[in-house]
């Protein structure tokens, strides 16, 4: 047991999909899973073991920002030797072309969080996807033809700016979305030498307003699961 993950040695796979709601970690437990059991309740923040397609995968919700995910993540990879992790977020589309429930592959991630700054010394690291994994998920995107964008993704430590037009410039070099976690799973999947990657689903739109519901964002992001679960497991 690790401070905030009460599973025994074991029981969690290598392969680990985050959700940052532990609702959406049930639903995709439920929903995709074979056997599956939960393995943490510690804060209600859950997660579960199963079988997906015969493999071993677990599924484990982060919470919000990069604060907790980050904790979440350290202990998953310090105390349950998980090797390959994907994040399965929502996030508010900064494009015209980036609309509702479309699916955002993050290659990078930039931020406004102090984060990587604190651990290099006021410098700017390049948080990026591990190439088999993000290569992996875009084929299997086109194979099921599922409408894709692949890019640069903002991490944000504020989810209500108070500033209006805070992203504009963010949209004007091109990042494609703004969610809260991505950053800090690839810098700390890269501090351990492990695969990492970002799967995202537009929530909503930063552009005209549109949303989805919560029950939305915690039962119905199936295709950005189901390319999750897909890229995790050997084939
Ligand atoms: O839907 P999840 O995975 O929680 O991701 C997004 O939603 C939360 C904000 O509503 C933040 O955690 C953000 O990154
Ligand atoms: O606008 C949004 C939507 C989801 N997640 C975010 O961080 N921002």
């Amino acid at each position: 047991m690790s401070i905030h993950i009460s599973a025994k040695k074991g029981e969690i796979a290598d392969k680990i999909l985050l959700p940052g709601d532990p609702l959406r970690a049930k639903w995709i437990a439920e929903t995709f899973l074979d056997n599956a059991f939960c393995y943490n309740e510690v804060r209600n923040m859950f997660g579960y073991t199963g079988e997906y397609k015969g493999q071993r995968v677990s599924v484990q919700g982060t919470g919000m920002g990069i604060p907790s995910a980050s904790i979440y993540i350290e202990e998953l990879i310090n105390d349950y030797e998980v090797k390959s992790l994907i994040r399965v977020g929502s996030a508010g589309s900064l494009q015209k072309n980036v609309t509702l429930r479309d699916i955002v592959i993050a290659m990078s991630a930039s931020t406004n969080s102090s984060f990587n700054r604190l651990k290099f010394n006021g410098s700017d690291y390049a948080p990026t996807a591990n190439f088999e994994l993000f290569k992996k998920a875009i084929d299997i995107a086109k194979t099921h033809n599922i409408k894709y964008h692949a890019g640069n993704v903002f991490s944000s430590d504020i989810f209500y700016a108070d500033q209006k037009g805070y992203y504009d410039i963010w949209a004007k070099y091109n990042v494609l979305c703004v969610e809260m976690e991505v950053a800090a799973l690839y810098t700390i999947a890269a501090k351990f030498g492990l695969q990492a990657l970002g799967i995202l689903t537009i929530s909503d739109s930063l552009i005209n307003g549109a949303h989805t519901s919560a029950e939305d964002r915690e039962k119905s992001f199936k295709e950005m699961a189901l390319i999750g679960l897909d890229t995790l497991i050997n084939e």
